[in-house]
C-alpha cells in the first residue's frame, strides 16, 4: 500500500521524489523501491524520523506495536503522524507515541496508485487544519478523499479498503460468464473491466441513484433483467453486504491485536 501511495503521488506531482524516504527491514524490498521510484531508502526508522516532517506507518496492524515502540523515542510535536493500518485506533497510536502528538488516520485504497484511490481519514484530538489539509491534499492527488468521524474508520475499511479485491472478484468472475458464454478470455477480462469502469463513472459523473442506472439498461422482456433476476437469486446483494460487514468486522477485532 505504501509502494502504490508514494508512487501514486510522486505521479500526480503532489511530491518529488527527493522528498520522500522510506524504510523496510529488508535491505532488498526498501533498495528496489528506491530505484525504481527515485526516493530514498533509509537503513532504519530511526534515520528516517531524523530527516522526515510528516512519518507514514504502513506496517501491518500486527507490526504497529513494536514500531511504534522504536519511534515513541524520537517522535515529537513537530512531526505529523500519518498511519494507514487497518483496525490500528488514533489513541492506540497517541498513547505509545506520548502527549502532544499529531495524529491523522488514513484508510486508503490500492487504486492510488493510479489516482483512482478511495481514501477517508480522521483528526486524532493534537492534529491541526493545517495537517487535515496536507493529508487532504496527498489524498486527492492520489483520488478522492474524505474526512470522517474515527468511529467510521472500519466501515470504511470494510468498503474502500478491502473493496478493490471484491472488485477484482466480480471483474474475474464476469470474466468467467463471457468465456462461459463463448468469448476468448482476453476479450472478456477487457469487457468486464470496462464495464466495471464505465459504470462507475456513470455513478459518480451523473450523480443519478445505481438504481434509476440499472433502469436504464433493463428493457421490458430482455436480456438484463434475465441476468438480474440470476444474481437476485442468487443472493449477490445480500453477500456483498455482508463481505463489506465481514470486513468492517475485521478491523474492528485487529484493534486487538495491534498494540501488542
Ligand atoms: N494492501 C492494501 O490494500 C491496504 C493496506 N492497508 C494497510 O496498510 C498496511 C500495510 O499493508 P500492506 O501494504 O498490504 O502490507 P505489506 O506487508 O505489503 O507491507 C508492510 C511493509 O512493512 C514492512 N515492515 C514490517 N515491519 C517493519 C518495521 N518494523 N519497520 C518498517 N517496515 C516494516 C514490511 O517489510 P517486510 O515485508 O520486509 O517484513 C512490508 O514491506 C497495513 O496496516 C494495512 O492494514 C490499508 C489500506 C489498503
Ligand atoms: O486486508 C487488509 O487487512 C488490508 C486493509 C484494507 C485492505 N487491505
Amino acid at each position: 500500500m505504501a509502494s502504490a501511495l508514494i508512487r501514486g503521488m510522486i505521479r500526480a506531482g503532489v511530491t518529488t521524489a527527493d522528498l520522500v524516504s522510506t524504510s523496510d527491514p529488508l535491505a532488498s524490498t526498501r533498495d528496489e523501491l528506491a530505484r525504481e521510484t527515485g526516493i530514498t531508502a533509509a537503513a532504519s526508522n530511526f534515520a528516517m524520523v531524523e530527516r522526515s516532517d510528516v512519518l507514514v506507518l504502513a506496517v501491518k496492524p500486527q507490526s504497529m506495536g513494536q514500531v511504534l515502540r522504536e519511534l515513541a523515542a524520537v517522535v515529537t510535536p513537530d512531526h505529523l503522524v500519518v498511519s494507514i493500518a487497518a483496525g490500528v485506533s488514533i489513541a492506540t497510536i497517541s498513547d505509545a507515541l506520548g502527549a502532544g502528538r499529531r495524529v491523522v488516520r488514513v484508510m486508503p485504497n490500492t487504486p492510488a496508485l493510479l489516482g483512482e484511490g478511495a481514501s477517508a481519514y480522521a483528526l486524532g484530538p493534537n492534529a491541526t487544519s493545517d495537517d487535515a489539509a496536507v493529508v487532504q491534499a496527498f489524498l486527492d492527488s492520489v483520488g478522492r478523499a474524505v474526512r470522517v468521524p474515527e468511529s467510521q474508520l472500519d466501515a470504511v475499511t470494510g468498503l474502500s479498503g478491502s473493496g478493490p479485491a471484491f472488485v477484482y472478484m466480480i471483474i474475474e468472475a464476469l470474466s468467467d460468464g463471457g468465456v462461459r458464454a463463448g468469448l476468448p478470455r482476453d476479450v472478456a477480462t477487457m469487457l468486464a473491466a470496462q464495464t466495471v469502469l464505465g459504470s462507475a463513472r456513470m455513478v459518480l459523473e451523473t450523480n443519478l441513484h445505481p438504481g434509476a442506472l440499472k433502469d436504464q439498461v433493463t428493457s421490458p422482456g430482455g436480456t438484463t433483467i434475465a441476468g438480474l433476476h440470476a444474481l437476485e437469486r442468487a443472493g449477490v446483494r445480500g453477500a456483498l453486504i455482508d463481505a463489506v460487514q465481514a470486513a468492517a468486522h475485521r478491523s474492528a477485532e485487529l484493534a486487538a491485536v495491534a498494540p501488542q
